[in-house]
């Protein structure tokens, strides 16, 4: 397989990734014979970039003729039936930074993106959701494959006791601090989206508990599982309607 990478510092204007985990590189090559573009790392709010730009990928991948985006992140459960390991397929979301007016979209219009408003309500592919199920089911994945709602904050600290309490309440299964302003934005500009969430942690829910929520956790369980997401991932890629270039 060839494959064409580039750092994000030779790319002009690209923000830099500074989260340790984060390889900084935008790489070009074919998965089981389709085109695709991968990002090497993303960016986030606590990094202190201006929304618009964390989510500026997405925006050149729809450039790049990209149809289909497939978004990957690490989460702390919030779902007392999740277990460290489990991997979530997001079938809706909970936009914190967004009730307090932090939206990707705030400002004037691109309207050569998109409408003014769009709906969010079909943001998650549903024949994706399914075939990730059903792949899922032929892997031998079921009994660590769940669906539920991601809830995005805007981090770098770890949530607390109650805010967790609170998320649960809420509707949220698992908890982090990415993944929903690129879904938005992508979902804007017409792409198709499916997103994973990896439940690297479960996140701490009880003032009895010893648990702290850290970093190192969050990247060790991403590595035990890296094999199991990489099968998932490519295999439903094969599986998606031919000529459907991705993300
Ligand atoms: O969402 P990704 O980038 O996968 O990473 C998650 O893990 C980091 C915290 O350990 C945060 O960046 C959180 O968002
Ligand atoms: N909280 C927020 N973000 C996260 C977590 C968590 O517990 N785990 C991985 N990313």
């Amino acid at each position: 397989m060839r494959i064409v990478a580039f750092n994000y510092r030779d790319i002009p204007n690209f923000p830099q990734s500074t989260v340790h985990g984060h390889a900084g590189r935008l790489v070009f090559g074919t998965l089981k014979g389709r085109p695709c573009v991968c990002m090497q790392g993303r960016f986030h709010l606590y990094e202190g970039y201006p929304i618009q730009k964390i989510t500026m990928p997405m925006r050149i991948f729809k450039l790049l003729g990209v149809e289909t985006v497939i978004l990957t992140n690490a989460a702390g459960g919030l779902n007392q039936d999740y277990k460290v390991g489990d991997i979530m397929i997001i079938k809706d979301h909970l936009n914190m930074p967004g009730f307090a007016g932090n939206n990707p979209l705030a400002g004037p219009n691109e309207e050569r993106f998109g409408v003014r408003f769009p709906c969010m309500s079909d943001a998650y592919d549903r024949e994706l959701q399914q075939l990730a199920l059903d792949v899922g089911l032929e892997l031998g994945f079921s009994d660590f494959l769940r669906e539920g709602v991601y809830c995005v904050l805007g981090g770098p600290s770890f949530e607390t006791i109650a805010e967790c309490r609170m998320l649960h309440k809420l509707g949220a299964d698992a908890v982090g601090m990415s993944t929903v302003h690129e879904v938005i934005v992508a979902r804007h500009c017409g792409m198709r989206v499916f997103a994973l969430s990896l439940i690297t942690n479960k996140a701490v829910m009880d003032y009895d508990s010893e648990e702290k929520a850290n970093h190192e956790e969050v990247l060790q369980t991403g590595k035990q599982r890296a094999e199991q997401l990489e099968r998932l991932v490519s295999t439903i890629i094969t599986r998606l309607e031919h000529n459907n270039n991705f993300a």
